[in-house]
């Protein structure tokens, strides 16, 4: 599903309603219908009491749609405008006019105002500020999103929460806190990113006569990963179905370059998570000295021990030995749990010049990138000689913030832009982890994931990450592919651990493995 930010939306709307012809009026007449739908369900019943909050734009003229049809449906309603009506302009005045005409009840409200008498309303809906909105709400507007989010009633948000961000998903001082949000046409951006997710409540995208077409038109790549989208937009048509003729090597065999002594259990995740997501062969490789311990641990799994000279980590581990053992694989994932050693970035960017098949690089090997970023005058890995196969990162914000040399609050300000940037920049497959992981393409698509839950943010989840994707591109996915199905599909199986667990936050890493 397409979102899209203000700037997006506005020529999207232009071009449906001067291009194909479909009236301003009729796209409002079918948001307010919409919404007021919406509204209905959430109050739950018949003759119930809106309080419709009235802006002055057009997300304010859907909001008197929205009580012409509540209304019809049997309720009660009452309009309450935050700027004078008598200044509306265009389809907002249109509608103010026909509301007037059926007597539809209404007050206007300014700063000076007397508390709403909130108790008079079971439901609240909120049409005061759309993708037209700039900056935090002011004047009136302010007061009022404040008086409803002390309400204690139910808030239904037309398009976006009023006092959000439309671009970013970040909220201003006052932002109405949501029961449900109407997303007209398609989602937005600000509604899909944190803190304003939280902030929307359940996000419920209803169609309103704008056709898919017209974002197509508009060029517009950022999309919300669900089940049509795997199969239309990532080309994922039946992604599970495998012919019957088949064998182990038909399916990839996965390198998995993972684990010292202090952190084997993210070799072990790694490599587990591998072979559960469906790759036909894992093959682990470990510094050999405690390569004994493992034996037994993982029976499906073939055990390399690297020479280590004793010492349990990857110092004196060389690339060579690693990049000999990559021939024939179908992909290698390096990184969780290696740790850091001298001269690692040079390390590592022999392994990227020495190997020829595709590249998961997680947890220690991104810091050891982002050691390339800051030897000055060196350009970066951006400076390192294009590789023939795919390089597929995947930082959780703490590292991204290291690749970027920025901060994590910079970094988490504007998660879609930050990852659409640096993965064309670099040329590489981004997976950006956290709440709603975003994950772009070298080519600028960005695909926003929405599974997963707040009880995978404990220690292995990344490492189960980083297996199942790497499995995925060994059984032939593109580098977009591996990445936005592994993201969702390891989301989508810590959902189900959630919902079979008493206590949600439980969770551990190896039962998102066993789950998927
Ligand atoms: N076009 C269409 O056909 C369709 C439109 N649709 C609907 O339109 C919505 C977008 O409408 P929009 O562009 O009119 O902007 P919207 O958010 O209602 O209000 C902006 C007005 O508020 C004001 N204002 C701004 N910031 C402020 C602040 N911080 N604090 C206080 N005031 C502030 C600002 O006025 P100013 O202060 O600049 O005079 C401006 O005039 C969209 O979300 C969707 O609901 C859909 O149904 C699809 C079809
Ligand atoms: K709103």
């Amino acid at each position: 599903m397409y979102v899209v930010n203000s700037r997006e939306m506005r020529a999207i709307d232009h071009y449906t309603i001067e291009q194909i012809g479909i009236p301003a009026l009729v796209l409002m007449e079918n948001a307010g219908r919409a919404v007021a739908e919406e509204a209905a369900k959430l109050a739950g019943g018949d003759s119930r009491r809106f309080a419709i909050l009235v802006g002055k734009g057009n997300n304010g003229g859907d909001g008197i749609v929205a009580a012409r049809h509540l209304m019809e449906f049997g309720n009660e309603v009452k309009l309450i405008y935050a700027t004078d009506p008598a200044t509306f302009e265009h389809e907002a005045a249109i509608q103010r006019d026909i509301a007037r005409k059926l007597n539809i009840p209404y007050e206007n409200y300014s700063e000076g105002s007397p508390p709403i008498p909130w108790r008079d309303y079971d439901v609240i809906v909120d049409a005061l500020l759309g993708t037209g909105s700039r900056g935090a709400p002011r004047a009136a507007y302010a007061k009022l999103i404040d008086e409803a989010n002390g309400s204690g009633l139910p808030i239904c948000s037309l398009d976006i929460p009023s006092g959000l961000d439309p671009d970013n998903g970040g909220v201003h001082a006052p932002c109405i806190r949501a029961s449900c949000t109407v997303a007209l046409a398609f989602s937005k951006r600000g509604l899909e990113q944190q803190p304003g997710a939280d902030y929307a409540g359940r996000v419920i995208v209803r169609a309103i006569g704008i056709p898919k077409a017209a974002a197509e038109q508009q060029g517009v790549h950022t999309f919300r990963i669900e089940e049509p989208l795997l199969s239309d937009t990532l080309g994922l048509r039946n992604y599970e179905q495998r012919s019957s003729d088949t064998n182990k090597g038909s399916f990839g065999h996965v390198l998995v370059a993972a684990g010292s002594l202090a952190m084997s259990g993210a070799g072990l995740l790694c490599a587990k998570a591998a072979l559960r997501a469906g790759c036909g062969l894992v093959t682990w490789a470990l510094p050999e000295s405690w390569l004994p311990s493992i034996v037994g641990q993982l029976p499906e799994i073939m055990l390399r021990g690297m020479s280590d000279q004793g010492l349990g980590d990857w110092s004196r581990i060389t690339p060579q030995a690693l990049i000999e053992l990559s021939e024939k694989k179908a992909a290698l994932v390096f990184g969780p749990g290696v740790g850091r050693f001298t001269d690692d970035t040079a390390w590592l960017r022999e392994l990227w010049e020495g190997t020829s098949c595709p590249l998961v690089l997680d947890a220690d090997a991104l810091n050891m990138l982002s050691g390339s970023s800051s030897d000055s005058g060196s350009g970066g890995f951006k400076a390192w000689p294009k590789r023939s196969s795919p390089v597929i990162l995947t930082p959780h914000p703490g590292e991204m913030a290291r690749l970027c040399g920025k901060s994590v609050k910079d970094i988490q300000m504007d998660r879609i832009a930050t990852a659409r940037t640096f993965a064309e920049e670099h040329g590489v497959t981004l997976v950006l982890k956290g709440a709603h992981t975003v994950i772009a393409s070298p080519a600028g698509d960005v695909f926003i994931n929405p599974t997963g839950n707040a009880g995978m943010a404990t220690g292995g989840t990344g490492d189960v990450l980083a297996g199942i994707t790497a499995s995925l591109l060994a059984q032939g996915k593109t580098a977009i592919q591996a990445a936005a199905l592994g993201a969702y599909l390891h989301g989508a199986a810590g959902d189900r651990v959630a919902d079979s667990r008493a206590y949600k936050a439980s969770l551990i890493a190896s039962d998102i493995i066993e789950q998927l």
